[in-house]
């Protein structure tokens, strides 16, 4: 979490924590390992086109170039073999410890059932400071009868590159979020939302995004932003 990405692909493998069960957090769906469960992995909702898009990044990421991102209902740290478990991480004290609530859900992940919101995996490219979601809205996303409000497309290109200035330049905050939209995305249709750091000033990092179909043929939006580096205390 320092100045620099350091991400290695032993801190995004799943290490167990068997340490705290299924309580307090139960609602975070504990895995039979004692792992809280990973939102970013294939499910029955998730389309073909999002599968194949999926493996495609998959693939790409066995020579390290790009890096799955897990993903949990709450922000937590990435799991190291120094510090297997999430709620002992040094880093998740350090920043969230005392504000954690039980009853809290990150926004994207709050809907029990699949399918219905935000079905979506990042892949990180660390080298190009870039972050890239597969993207699947579902039918509880509406805006416009069959497709997905412009709030919640604002939502995933805020976190994919609220992501991808995490890993580049540690704890940010959105400052300010310009989104042109282009074209509707049609509920259950398959996006990819790509997010990069263009430069950095200071406490400053600006970023720029695009969503495009996963046919690439379509840009549904595109959009600049400007995150603010908060230093731990
Ligand atoms: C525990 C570990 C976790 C690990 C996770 C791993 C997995 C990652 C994967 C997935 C993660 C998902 C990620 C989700 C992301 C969600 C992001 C959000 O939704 S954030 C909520 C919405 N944003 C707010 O609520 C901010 C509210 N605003 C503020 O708090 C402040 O205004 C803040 C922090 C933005 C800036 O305040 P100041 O007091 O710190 O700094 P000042 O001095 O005001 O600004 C610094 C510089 O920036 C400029 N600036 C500030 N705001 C600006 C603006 N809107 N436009 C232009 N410039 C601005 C200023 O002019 C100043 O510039 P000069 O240094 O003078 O050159």
């Amino acid at each position: 979490w320092g100045t620099s990405c350091s991400v290695t692909a032993a801190s995004l493998a799943p290490t167990p924590c068997l340490a705290h069960g299924a309580q307090p957090w139960a609602w975070l769906q504990f895995s039979q390992s004692g792992q809280p469960k990973d939102y970013a992995l294939p499910n029955a909702s998730w389309s073909q086109g999002m599968l194949n898009l999926y493996n495609e990044f998959v693939e790409k990421s066995k020579d390290g170039t790009w890096k799955r991102i897990p993903s949990y209902r709450l922000m937590l740290p990435l799991l190291t073999p120094e510090h297997p478990c999430p709620f002992t991480h040094p880093d998740l004290m350090k920043l969230e410890g005392e504000k954690m609530s039980k009853d809290t859900r990150l926004f994207l992940r709050s809907l029990d059932e699949e399918g219905l919101g935000f079905e979506y995996v990042m892949f990180l490219n660390p080298s190009e400071k870039r972050m890239v979601t597969v993207y699947q809205p579902g039918p509880y996303l509406e805006g416009h009868p069959g497709f997905a409000h412009g709030g919640s497309t604002a939502a995933i290109i805020d976190s994919t590159i609220g992501g991808c200035a995490i890993f580049v330049a540690g704890r940010v905050m959105t400052a300010n979020l310009s989104i042109d939209f282009k074209n509707p995305i049609p509920l259950g249709s398959v996006v990819l939302v790509d997010g990069k750091v263009n430069r950095m000033e200071g406490r400053k990092v600006f970023l720029s995004c695009q969503v495009w179909s996963a046919d690439g043929q379509t840009l549904h939006a595109e959009a600049t932003a400007l995150f603010i580096h908060k230093p731990v205390g």
